[in-house]
């Protein structure tokens, strides 16, 4: 493939992006880049009041991811060598729409595209989908404290909020490949052949 793949895997809170992208940097040896989870000083506060803090948590992700696309530019992109994201720099719009009040949304939008129009974009995308008690599962059973009372509203809206947001790159940005892998039946953490098959379509449709 030309130019060298830049894979982005994405999906609802718990689908297991970075369970998948992290498999798949070692299986096609290339190096993985994760967001920033654990250091976010907003993550905590926000999930207890998402008025309140949703303008600077979207802000940090957005200088995170920011800062983590420039530097894929300069160290893999330019240089044609090949990298996995466990997201889409999208994934900022979908949240923001759905945290920000009309106010913050308008300067959002504004930021987003000063900051991110002339980064470089995935080549290729894995969207993982998954149902809202296969998210709720998977989300209790990782067990990250500040997740524990997440509402499940909120979660189903993000889990259209993504459908939308996939129909929306498929429009904008045809040339993209999106394999499209159903978590619900899908697992490719304790099934070989449910993981292969992925592998294979990669293999087939990306590489
Ligand atoms: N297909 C799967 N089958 C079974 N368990 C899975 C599967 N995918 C992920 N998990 C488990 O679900 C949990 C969430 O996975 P992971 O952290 O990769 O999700 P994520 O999409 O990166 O989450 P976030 O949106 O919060 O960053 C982990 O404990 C992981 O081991
Ligand atoms: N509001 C908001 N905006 C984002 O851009 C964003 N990206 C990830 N997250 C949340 C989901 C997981 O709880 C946790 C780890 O992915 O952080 C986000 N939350």
């Amino acid at each position: 493939m030309y130019p060298a793949p830049f894979i982005a895997v994405e999906g609802p809170i718990g689908a297991g992006k970075t369970t998948l992208a992290t498999m798949l940097s070692k299986e096609f040896q290339f190096p993985l880049v994760k967001e920033i989870v654990e250091e976010n000083p907003f993550l905590d506060k926000f999930y207890e009041d998402m008025e309140q803090w949703s303008f600077q948590l979207e802000m940090f992700f957005l200088c995170n991811r920011f800062k983590q696309l420039e530097s894929i530019e300069e160290n893999y992109v330019k240089k044609q060598q090949p990298i996995v994201t466990d997201y889409h720099v999208y994934k900022n719009m979908i949240f923001a729409e759905r945290t920000l009040s009309k106010k913050h949304m308008d300067k959002y939008r504004k930021i987003y595209h000063l900051l991110t129009d002339d980064l470089p974009k995935p080549n290729a995308m894995i969207y993982i989908k998954a149902s809202l008690p296969t998210l709720l599962d998977r989300i209790k059973m990782r067990g990250r404290s500040f997740e524990e009372d997440i509402d499940p509203a909120y979660l189903k809206t993000l889990i259209e909020d993504y459908e939308l947001a996939i129909e929306h790159l498929k429009q904008t940005d045809p040339g993209l490949p999106i394999i499209t892998i159903e978590g619900d039946h899908t697992d490719f953490v304790s099934s070989q052949q449910d993981y292969q098959q992925i592998v294979q379509n990669i293999k087939e449709q990306v590489l």
